[in-house]
């Protein structure tokens, strides 16, 4: 390995940075460095091959000073963001998988190190390790470590951004960068895509039934839910979990007996229709499994066996099944689940098919492209949510829902995760996990559920008859101030801080308001100089007061006290000078100051 203290230098990327790891594969590589502005450049590496061949592992390293950098990100990281936390691995991305950017900031959020590939849809490796040699970082970008189909050349770009950004306003730049480019143009968003979700999954998990669902439709519907998702179990009688039944895609009567008419039942009391569907899965109970037990991934079977997609009879199976689904039942969306299990694996023989593509990723992109053309030809506004960590660029050309991964009662989770969402979602709809809670759980810590998703849109999985009545006023309560807040909390300035420490308070502007959720326990809040008619201060901790670092303000914000049933609870007024000051706020409560 090359002394890192020589490989310090800029441009970053140069020929030499780009070795392969099999001494026989011969290959020239050239590097070409685009300043976009002071502090970002794109190197754009070309490597030629000697003769076209499916190529083997090629690394590109470079070294950055660890100097005022304390904490990382990427969209799979998880809660540990501390520099060394799984320092060794090497973390991948693929079209239905993660996406292909790296963040290192400094103690104060503040980016000092962004790098992202153009290649979101093949799949990549990449390590960020520290060198304990000599307090660098290597950068490791690993290409060609699964099938690919022959090539004698392969292009990337490599953008690095060291601005002195905001660390979520890089991340963010760099979303865009990718959703500029033709092969990652997002698709569309439709104003159904930001209403708020009631979830089958955590009320119900497989026992469903046409009666409780429609029962609990018209009961969310008094929490501005506007849009129902029928989870797994409506596809089989069984009602135990696990995926064996999946693949065949038909009503379990037992549970619908008239399917068609339930849906008319909801929609009748204008409620969107989005139905789950475990895209890969053929489980070993289902036909589609003898149908197509020689058309699936060679990995190990769980929790089920995951279709092919690089055989055009298995992709025509999904496009067929979704495209009936849409046209037979009148529903409007789908919950995609599972997708990134379609994951890179060798080539699969079968007797009754020649696969027609080599790679497993590729060919999900081109699964993909080709279930969203025909459901869109159909309804152009069709819903479509994808799970984290199936988000990146890729992802958005095909969805418009994006839902934090599965943290059932779990609040900080759910703000980590739509945050981590947030940032390179763009105007894609970023959504919550479902929010369940205990029955006998306080209203106060109850309510930290729903704080926590703020910036995201709700996704609420209780159910009518076991939600106590002081819950029922709350979830009302958040729900009235969520819609009346919708265009300020998913539109509005975003600023989450402290990524290194999930995320303690969260900042949101727009024109009208500026608004501040604090999720940790004495946190002090820095209020900058504001211009907004409106402030609204949330406590989301379980403590009754926030700390406040305001500076001069021009005007005096003045106001209610409310706790998290929304009852008034005092009067509040901001007008001293600049300063700490401690404010009673109720657990859960927030403040709605104006001037
Ligand atoms: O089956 C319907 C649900 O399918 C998804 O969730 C799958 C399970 O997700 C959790 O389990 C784990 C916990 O980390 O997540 C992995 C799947 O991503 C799974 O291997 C883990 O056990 C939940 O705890 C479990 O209840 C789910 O069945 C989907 O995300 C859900 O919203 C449902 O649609």
């Amino acid at each position: 390995m090359p002394n890192s203290t020589m490989q310090v230098s800029r441009p970053y990327i140069r020929p030499e940075s780009i070795r392969s790891l099999d001494p026989t594969q011969k290959i020239d590589s050239s590097v070409s460095t685009t300043h976009i502005v002071e502090g970002l450049a794109e190197h754009t590496v070309t490597i030629h091959l000697k003769a076209k061949k499916s190529p083997g592992p090629v690394h590109i390293d470079w070294y950055v000073p660890l100097v005022d950098i304390a904490g990382k990100w990427h969209p799979t990281i998880g809660s540990d963001r501390s520099l060394t936390s799984g320092w060794t691995q090497t973390i991948q991305n693929y079209a239905t998988y993660s996406a292909p950017v790296y963040s290192l900031f400094s103690a104060q959020s503040e980016n000092r190190h962004t790098f992202a590939l153009s290649d979101a849809i093949n799949p990549t490796g990449i390590r960020v390790q520290v060198e304990e040699d000599d307090a660098t970082i290597n950068c490791r970008i690993v290409l060609f470590d699964s099938p690919w189909p022959e090539i004698d050349s392969y292009r990337i770009t490599i953008r690095i951004d060291e601005r002195a950004l905001p660390f979520h306003k890089a991340v963010a730049s760099t979303a865009d960068w990718w959703a500029k480019m033709d092969a990652y143009t997002p698709a569309p968003v439709p104003a159904a895509a930001y209403d708020p979700v009631y979830s089958s999954w955590y009320s119900f998990h497989q026992e469903l039934s046409d009666q409780a669902i429609e029962e609990n439709c018209k009961w969310s519907k008094g929490y501005n839910c506007k849009t129902l998702i029928l989870d797994d179990g409506w596809q089989t009688d069984d009602s135990n979990k696990g995926y064996d039944y999946c693949g065949d895609w038909e009503v379990a009567t037992s549970k619908f007996p008239d399917f068609k008419s339930h849906v008319a039942q909801v929609k009748a009391m204008d409620m969107r229709y989005m139905v789950w569907f475990s895209v890969p899965f053929v489980g070993k109970k289902s036909k589609a499994w003898h149908r197509f037990s020689d058309r699936v991934l060679p990995k190990a079977f769980k929790p089920a066996p995951c279709l092919d997609p690089r055989f055009a009879e298995a992709r025509q199976m999904l496009i067929n099944c979704y495209r009936d689904a849409l046209i037979d039942w009148n529903i409007d969306g789908f919950k995609l689940d599972f997708v990134d299990r379609f994951t890179a694996e060798a080539e699969v023989q079968s007797t009754q098919e020649t696969a027609d593509m080599v790679a497993v990723p590729a060919a999900a992109d081109r699964l993909f492209t080709d279930i969203i053309t025909e459901l869109r030809a159909i309804k152009p506004d069709v819903l479509i949510e994808f799970r984290q960590d199936y988000i990146g660029p890729a992802m958005r050309k095909y969805g418009n829902m994006l839902r934090a991964h599965d943290c059932p009662n779990d609040a900080l989770s759910n703000l980590v995760r739509t945050i981590d969402l947030r940032l390179l979602a763009g105007n894609t709809a970023v959504h919550s996990d479902m929010v369940m809670w205990h029955p006998e759980e306080s209203v106060e810590r109850a309510a930290q559920q729903l704080w926590a998703i703020l910036f995201s849109v709700p996704q609420i999985s209780v159910r009518k008859g076991v939600t106590p009545a002081p819950h029922e006023g709350m979830l009302k309560n958040f729900m009235s101030l969520w819609v009346e807040r919708k265009e300020l909390l998913l539109h509005g300035e975003l600023t989450p801080l402290q990524p290194q420490k999930l995320y303690p308070a969260v900042h949101a502007e727009n024109a009208e308001e500026h608004l501040v959720a604090v999720y940790q326990d004495d946190y002090v809040v820095q209020l900058p100089e504001l211009s907004t008619p409106k402030l609204t201060l949330i406590n989301a901790t379980q403590k009754p007061k926030l700390y406040l670092e305001q500076a001069t303000q021009k005007n005096t914000y003045q106001g209610t006290v409310h706790n998290c049933l929304g009852e008034t609870m005092g009067h509040i007024s901001l007008k001293d000078p600049a300063g700490i000051r401690k404010i009673q706020i109720p657990a859960s409560g927030y403040a709605l100051l104006s001037h």
